[in-house]
């Protein structure tokens, strides 16, 4: 009954009875076509199988429904094809309960806290005490502040799951459905030729039925580079995937795999011994160094002749293939997947949308083109790491038991040159170690932009519905006959034809390429990826779940996908900028999780959702942390209970649990303590500065003052950079807008913290201004790598003289005036 409810609601039984013919009847899943191949195991349980078990949690606990969802005890499932296997639901009932607990603890923590802040405006002798109220105000706010952004993220604590695939299970290689990889790159010169190539290649390499696999390169700076780097990525091809093949290769991206020593990986199983491997490697390791050459050579060779530029260019659309005869040579054409170069047209005078504009035209173009109900997105640098990623992707979209309403399998973003200390915290840990498997456990993983799966039909909104007349769709899709037809997969897909590259279908691509092409229709708005936000990703993500569409999270301990991380402060906090800008964006639009509708998204989600995109907003109270407490200090004004009081205990216990809480978790999903102190840092650094910068960003585009902008982040290693990041060194090469606050409250802090010392000897009230020193200390302690930067370094990574003068200057005439202001209310 259910299922079938969630049938009509998602309108697509006809669509899946076309991919895969899983649907026997309306309310009858076939479970005997892919088999079920995958199974969830939610932590602290045995295993359990298929989303059986996520339903029946789900639907007890209606909407917060924390008492319902500890008393319930998850049900017996059987895991299909496994063992049937009993949940482990004591277990799974102590977690909750103990978690419940803790929460219940902190709560009372908080509130006693906040009493004591609260029974301040109460005093009769307000004046008094000597007190001003504003800072006590800002405090307060700021406390609660924090507290309602924390509180949204428990959320993701709330239900973690994680999950198996079983890729052999699968139907035969003719029954797969066909899969279109989507890459993109914007600019030749922040993202280099060769690493694009990788990529490329990489997933040309995937372990699929070639025929099913299509790759698209959306090249947004329309560079004649990027262009003849993937001409020469084909012919390179022509050699690699075969050898690929034949060696069962594991790394499937050439400079992954060269790079490696001969003997290390877990490569070519049996055939690494073998002179047979060893001959053919080492003459594919010749030719990968021609490739190499000729792809930088490109440079020289296209400097001068690019006659548009990466803001003003035509759509260029090319099915990259050669036409030499031989058999050997067509023999190998047929079992490489078809690769696609799309340049979309673009204008300065037409908005281009970005990375959703991107995606929304290959959506287009793919559609005439191969139109494959699957389409695997991956940023520029994101390589494949794990050739099966497909295939596993695919075991949750063919499983009867979820594939109905499964919109999107998420893959967790990894980076192949995170340092071992890991200072800019590139492991991403809390966002996919913890987060993702606790979205997981409710209606499914946030969209993250990169290494996703999604289902094509799911970014068509329901408008596609069987008998839906095309006059009326084309006010939705545009005017493309060929693109409506496509829509329902009817008809044959053009390439698969061997249409590809007929002139009339070239130049229907390119009508659906142009920048006009999506105006008065719903591309972008409803249909597509969403233009409203620069995180795009984001935004389409919960647009969908609000209508329905669940997703999966799937992380293993090989990484399916790896990108190149950043490994410098400037390009971290420029890239922190931006998302913040775009996640506040979302909260402040009508897109807000809590007032968004209609939307089918349970209340967990929605916290989720809402930690997100407010999270950024910790700038303020980070701000008021850092200054308040310390120009109170400077002045002998108290904040905190004194040491002998007892509210002062409270305050302890909450910043210790608080600490606790963070090392607890950092430990459970593999990190060490020195990440500890890595992420608070970095967490510090960003919310003075990105965090600020994003939110004013998205205030005021959001009265309309400013254009949105997106600037891809910097893939360009600079050796010298690099090397400081993997000894652990923070590189302070960044704008003054960046460095200038973060070196002031340094300053000031030192100013507070020395004061603080001062008046303990000669006053002697180190019991009333003890939590406000130890404020200062605990910044200073944490900070310490930018006070080296300041006086002790001097490679060419520290903090500019200038800059550290100007900065103290700064904290002079503007934090002591302001301050002592501040200070009379
Ligand atoms: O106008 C544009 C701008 C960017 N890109 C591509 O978008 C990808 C992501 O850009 P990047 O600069 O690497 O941004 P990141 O901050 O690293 O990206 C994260 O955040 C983005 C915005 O939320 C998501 O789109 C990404 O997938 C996600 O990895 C790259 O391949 C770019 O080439 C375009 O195609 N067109
Ligand atoms: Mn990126």
């Amino acid at each position: 009954m259910r299922k079938s409810m969630i049938f009509r609601d998602l309108d697509c039984t006809w669509w899946l009875r076309r991919h895969g013919g899983m649907v026997a009847n309306d309310n009858e899943l076939n479970f005997t076509a892919a088999g079920l191949a995958t199974t969830q195991w939610h932590e602290g349980a045995d295993a359990s199988g298929g989303l059986g078990l996520r339903r029946e949690v789900r639907d007890s606990s209606k909407i917060l429904g924390i008492k319902s969802s500890i008393s319930r005890r998850p049900r017996l499932v059987t895991g299909m094809g496994s063992p049937r296997h009993k949940v482990g639901s004591n277990r799974w009932a102590r977690r909750r309960r103990f978690r419940v607990l803790v929460l219940g603890m902190w709560m009372a923590f908080k509130f006693f806290a906040e009493k004591f802040r609260v029974s301040f405006f109460f005093q009769n002798d307000i004046k008094e005490v000597g007190i001003p109220t504003l800072p006590w105000l800002l405090l307060f706010l700021s406390e609660l502040l924090l507290f309602f952004i924390w509180l949204l993220g428990q959320a993701f604590r709330w239900r973690t799951v994680s999950r198996t695939v079983f890729p052999e299970r699968l139907p035969e290689d003719d029954k797969l459905p066909s899969i279109d990889v989507f890459i993109f790159t914007a600019d030749p010169d922040r993202e280099p030729t060769l690493l694009v190539m990788n990529t490329v290649l990489s997933a040309m390499a995937m372990d699929y039925p070639p025929d099913k696999l299509h790759v698209y390169l959306s090249d947004d700076g329309g560079s004649t580079l990027t262009l003849n780097g993937l001409r020469e990525a084909w012919r390179f091809a022509k050699w690699w995937i075969p050898f690929c093949t034949r060696f069962g290769i594991q790394k499937r991206c050439p400079e992954a795999y060269f790079s490696s020593p001969t003997n290390d990986d877990d490569d070519h199983g049996h055939f690494d011994s073998s002179d047979e491997y060893r001959l053919e490697r080492e003459k594919l390791k010749e030719k990968y160094q021609d490739f190499k050459e000729r792809v930088k050579a490109l440079r020289g060779t296209f400097k001068d002749t690019i006659s548009f530029t990466s803001k003003d260019h035509p759509s260029v659309i090319e099915v990259i293939q050669e036409n030499t005869s031989g058999i050997r040579e067509q023999e190998v054409q047929s079992i490489l997947p078809r690769l696609v170069y799309v340049s979309r047209e673009k204008k300065p005078s037409h908005p281009h949308h970005f990375k959703a504009g991107a995606i929304n035209t290959l959506l287009r173009v793919s559609g005439v083109m191969s139109n494959s109900p699957y389409i695997l997105s991956l940023d520029c640098d994101m390589y494949c790491n794990d050739p099966t990623s497909a295939r596993q992707a695919i075991c949750f979209h063919l499983d009867p038991n979820i594939s109905s309403s499964l919109g999107f399998v998420q893959f967790p973003q990894r980076f192949h040159n995170v340092a071992k200390k890991d200072i800019y915290e590139r492991r991403l840990r809390s966002i996919f170690s913890l987060m993702w498997p606790g979205l997981d456990g409710l209606d499914g993983p946030i969209l993250s932009g990169t290494g996703f799966v999604m289902k094509r039909i799911a970014l068509y909104s329901s408008y596609v519905k069987e008998g839906a007349d095309p006059i009326e769709l084309k006010k939705y899709f545009g005017p493309s006959n060929e693109l409506i037809k496509s829509l329902f997969q009817h008809t044959k897909p053009n390439l698969i034809n061997g249409k590809d590259s007929s002139n009339e279908l070239l130049q229907e691509a390119k009508f659906l390429a142009s920048c006009t092409y999506g105006d008065q229709t719903k591309w972008g708005e409803e249909v597509g990826f969403l233009h409203y936000s620069v995180a795009e990703d984001f935004l389409t993500g919960f647009a969908l779940q609000c209508k329905g569409w669940n997703s999966v999270y799937f992380s293993s301990s090989k990484p399916q996908f790896l990108g190149l991380g950043v490994t410098n402060l400037n390009d971290l906090l420029t890239q922190g900028t931006r998302s913040s800008s775009g996640l506040v964006e979302v909260g402040i639009s009508k897109f807000c999780p809590f007032i968004y509708s209609p939307s089918k998204m349970s209340f967990l989600e929605k916290m989720c959702y809402g930690n997100l995109s407010f999270f950024p907003l910790n700038c303020l109270p980070l701000w008021c942390f850092a200054t308040i407490p310390q120009l109170c200090l400077l002045k002998g004004i108290p904040l905190y209970p004194e040491v002998s009081n007892s509210y002062f205990i409270i305050f302890m216990l909450l910043f210790i649990s608080s600490l606790a809480q963070h090392s607890y978790e950092i430990l459970i999903t593999g990190g060490s303590l020195r990440s500890l102190i890595y992420e608070q840092r970095i967490w510090m650094m960003r919310a003075i500065t990105s965090h600020l910068y994003g939110t004013l960003d998205a205030f005021v585009k959001r009265i309309g003052m400013r254009e949105a902008n997106f600037l891809p982040t910097n893939k360009a290693e600079d050796d010298e950079r690099v090397k400081l990041y993997e000894n652990g060194i923070y590189d302070f090469r960044t704008s003054t807008m960046f460095l200038g606050p973060l070196v002031a409250l340094v300053i000031l802090n030192i100013g507070s913290l020395l004061a603080g010392i001062a008046r303990a000897i000669l006053v002697g009230d180190l019991d009333k201004m003890f939590v406000q020193v130890f404020i200062s200390f605990y910044i200073l302690a944490l900070n310490y790598p930018i006070i080296e930067g300041m006086v002790i370094r001097k490679d060419k990574g520290r903090i500019p003289t200038l800059i550290t003068i100007l900065s103290a200057i700064f904290s002079i005439i503007i934090f002591l005036p302001v301050g002592s202001r501040l200070l009379m209310y």
